[in-house]
């Protein structure tokens, strides 16, 4: 490894950086330029709507891209050892004027992948890789290492084994931290790298300890399958699930720019469509919703709303001036066998039972009004003697259509074999002791049915309207997002369009540069909108219960409960998904203890596992004292090697019960002050949140807490539960034996809480430290 700054080094790359920027921003202005064209037409037939808008969205993604990648253009350099140059970059660019030659290669394609597989033991025909530092349009340095090993300048091998590009990936890593997840695509690592290009069939679980990678390679495993199978994937599109809100946040700015569109981002809580579920409960209750027993207890919870009842039902016939039928329990029960054996689901057999249940009253009917009084009496009227009904069968039909405007009739129809929403089933069996009963569910269920949805109920409204049969709500959903987004969109593209114009060009007064924003008001273009702008592949997606995802990223997926998962498999028939996870870090009462027991009812054993070994994020100092609850959890279990030492060891403070506020707040304080630039995360036992909190926001003054704090604080207070999946420069635990003892799965938590930090950590122990602590902790 060799850091070069010689001048003529980088003066050269300097030279090609900046014919490369020149080269993006012609690319940026013509999109921008064909953006602005296709904005600016109007009318025309339904097929030339549909050309126009989905030339809108290509060149509206377009210009994102190209904007996105404005940093960090190109970042590597590959010298082969028979003389071919590849420059690696966030996209691909070629020289037009010379045949198309590649000027720099996309990190995805194929020929990017000895930047990140070659070694000096395979050097795979490389003979020098260079990361090429930038900020914004300067070079700034170089870093190279010598793969060739005849070379006398160097063996090529960092300190730490296995690692490729070293000095790039230790700046990388050394940063301080953002609040918001960076694409790591300038030092990816062979493991990860086998990982992001797996092939894109089956089911590929990729299991690691904290701080591997697992969020940062999911995700550029979406960017990587999106740009080798775009056709398919982009219209199908890739759906990644991640544990909460506050998660999403922290990635959503790493597929941007990637550079990538046809995704959607979501938590469990996301995948019913027109159900917002993010209310918090108890996680028993939520274990339990999540267990597979549900399954029979919402098909019961069905056949339970299939009455009937024990005494006849009166009903009023406007049809027979006021006089009552009587609907006896015996015809009921029969309909309903009958719509039951229909072998159709709930709400599509109601028909069935429609009719029988019509069919009998109209004979009911027919019995009051068309019964010969005569008819035993052959002797005492006009008729011929024998048969007792005098209506035909016409008469009955007419019968029956009148009884299918009967108000007491629907009213009886509709009590006794109700259409139900999912939302309708679940909700009222959670309201009523006397249902849960019925279905065989646990008491602990009830709940009033005022409360909101939470993430658990997200997987028993799928189901429930598996067991239902379809309804028209996603017509409904599709049609009033669209309604939504008409302004959106209109802002949207008109933001686009002005903010596309070149940085260098920013300032400069062109009056040949057409700015869409000159010739169109939002609303003019909303209206246009409104003519027939189509949804992306993703916003139909969201929309749809039904939609089949090309590809599922699950992340933190050993929290899924098997309710969860049944979910998951509808939404990919193709089973095309990669599941990444640790499940040493299981928090959820409900998550997965293995992964073959989870996965094994969908897909048996064929599922691939790839485990990723390497600790990216915590040093080695503080990975000791995680190793040790690590082991306390499972002593058969591995922690990952870390890649680095942060020259701090962890404290760990016991401190009078008493003075626990006040030690934070000074903890507080001085690790504040020690992550300098970076951030601080204080992890509190959720029993403490309310309490602690206040006294973390007196101590520093912009500290974020809350449902979904902001992670871009200097300070930000949070639960287990929250922290998991993110990362803060400095961490404080609180209270770690209360972490332990507040859920079943307690020492999984205090293992998530002690790895989230990239460079210090300390514990705060209300009280002299207990021996078992002490044995644990280590310090
Ligand atoms: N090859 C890499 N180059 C630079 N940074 C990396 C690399 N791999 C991982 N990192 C960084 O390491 C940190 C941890 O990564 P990530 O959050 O993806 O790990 P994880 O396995 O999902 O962790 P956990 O299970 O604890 O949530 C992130 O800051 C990520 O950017």
């Amino acid at each position: 490894m060799s850091n070069s700054s010689d001048t003529a080094d980088l003066a050269e790359e300097q030279e090609h950086v900046t014919t490369l920027y020149k080269h993006l921003d012609v690319l940026r202005e013509e999109a921008s330029a064909q953006l602005t064209r296709a904005l600016l037409q109007s009318g025309g037939t339904p097929g030339d709507r549909s050309h126009r808008d989905s030339a809108t969205t290509m060149y509206s993604e377009r210009v994102a891209q190209y904007g996105a990648v404005e940093n960090g253009l190109c970042f590597g350099r590959l010298d082969f050892a028979d003389g071919e140059r590849r420059y690696i970059g966030r996209i691909g660019i070629f020289d037009e004027q010379h045949d198309y030659e590649p000027l720099l290669i996309d990190w995805r394609a194929p020929a990017s992948r000895p930047f990140y597989l070659a070694t000096a033991a395979a050097p795979d025909g490389v003979r020098r890789r260079r990361h090429i530092r930038t900020e914004r349009r300067r070079v700034t340095g170089l870093d190279d290492e010598v793969l060739d090993l005849n070379e006398t300048h160097g063996t090529g091998r960092g300190a730490h084994d296995g690692v490729t590009g070293e000095a790039a990936l230790l700046s990388a890593l050394n940063a301080s931290r953002t609040g918001r997840m960076k694409d790591i695509v300038e030092t990816i690592q062979a493991e990860q790298d086998h990982v992001i290009r797996a092939d894109l069939g089956g089911v590929l679980v990729v299991q690691g300890g904290p701080g591997t990678g697992k969020t940062a390679v999911a995700l550029h495993r979406a960017a990587y399958l999106l740009y080798t199978h775009r056709q398919m994937l982009s219209s199908r599109v890739v759906l990644i699930v991640g544990p909460n809100t506050t998660f999403l946040k922290y990635i959503s700015q790493v597929l941007p720019s990637l550079a990538e569109t046809g995704v959607l981002l979501g938590t469990m809580g996301d995948l019913f469509p027109g159900v917002v579920a993010h209310r918090e409960e108890p996680a028993e209750i939520a274990e339990i919703k999540g267990r597979v027993e549900m399954v029979d207890v919402l098909a019961a919870a069905v056949r339970d709303r299939q009455r009937v009842p024990d005494e006849p039902l009166t009903l009023r016939l406007e049809m027979l001036d006021g006089d009552r039928v009587l609907l006896e329990p015996a015809v009921i029960e029969d309909a309903r066998e009958r719509a039951r054996r229909s072998g159709k689901l709930h709400n599509l057999a109601r028909p069935t039972f429609d009719t029988e249940i019509i069919h009998a009253l109209s004979l009911v009917v027919a019995d009051t009004i068309g019964v010969d009084p005569y008819a035993d009496d052959p002797l005492g009227g006009d008729d011929a003697p024998g048969d007792p009904q005098i209506l035909d069968e016409a008469d009955l039909a007419e019968i029956r259509r009148e009884l299918r405007n009967e108000p007491e009739v629907l009213g009886a129809l509709d009590w006794l074999w109700p259409i139900l929403t999912p939302q309708q089933l679940v909700a009222g069996l959670f309201a009523a002791d006397a249902r849960l009963a019925a279905a065989g569910a646990s008491p602990l269920l009830k709940r009033s049915p005022r409360k909101g949805w939470t993430a658990a109920d997200v997987p028993l409204l799928d189901e429930a309207a598996e067991l239902l049969g379809e309804d028209d709500t996603v017509r409904e959903i599709i049609e009033e997002r669209r309604r939504r987004q008409r302004i959106a969109y209109a802002e949207g593209a008109l933001e686009i369009a002005y903010g596309s114009r070149s940085i260098d060009l920013e300032d400069e007064d062109d009056p040949e540069l057409l700015s869409v924003t000159d010739l169109l008001e939002a609303d003019r273009l909303a209206e246009r909108h409104d003519e027939g702008e189509a949804l992306t592949p993703a916003e139909r997606a969201a929309a749809d219960r039904k939609w089949a995802f090309g590809h599922i990223i699950v992340d933190e997926a050993q929290e899924l409960s098997p309710m969860a998962w049944r979910l998951l498999m509808r939404r990919c028939p193709s089973r095309s998904m990669t599941v990444v996870g640790d499940v040493a870090q299981t928090g959820d009462l409900g998550g997965a203890a293995s992964w073959g027991g989870a996965l094994a009812p969908y897909v048996g054993d064929r599922w691939r596992l790839r485990e990723l070994t390497v600790n990216y994020r915590t040093p080695t100092e503080i990975m000791a004292v995680a190793a040790r609850v690590l082991a306390d959890i499972d002593p058969a279990l591995e922690p990952p090697r870390s890649v680095r030492e942060a020259g701090t060891e962890p404290w760990i403070r016991g401190v009078a019960p008493a003075r626990l506020a006040d030690a934070l707040a000074e903890a507080v304080a001085a690790e504040a002050e020690a992550a300098g630039e970076g951030r601080l995360g204080v992890i509190v036992p959720t029993g403490l949140l309310d309490e602690l909190a206040p006294v973390v926001l007196r101590t520093v003054g912009d500290a974020a807490v809350g449902d979904e704090p902001e992670l871009s604080s200097r300070v930000v207070v949070l639960t287990v539960k929250q922290a998991k999946g993110l990362e803060f420069d400095g961490v404080v635990v609180v209270d770690p034996e209360r972490i332990v003892e507040e859920s079943p799965r307690g020492a999984n938590d205090l293992y998530v809480a002690l790895t989230r930090a990239t460079q210090r950590l300390g514990m705060l122990h209300p009280g002299t430290l207990p021996d078992s602590l002490h044995a644990v902790v280590g310090i």
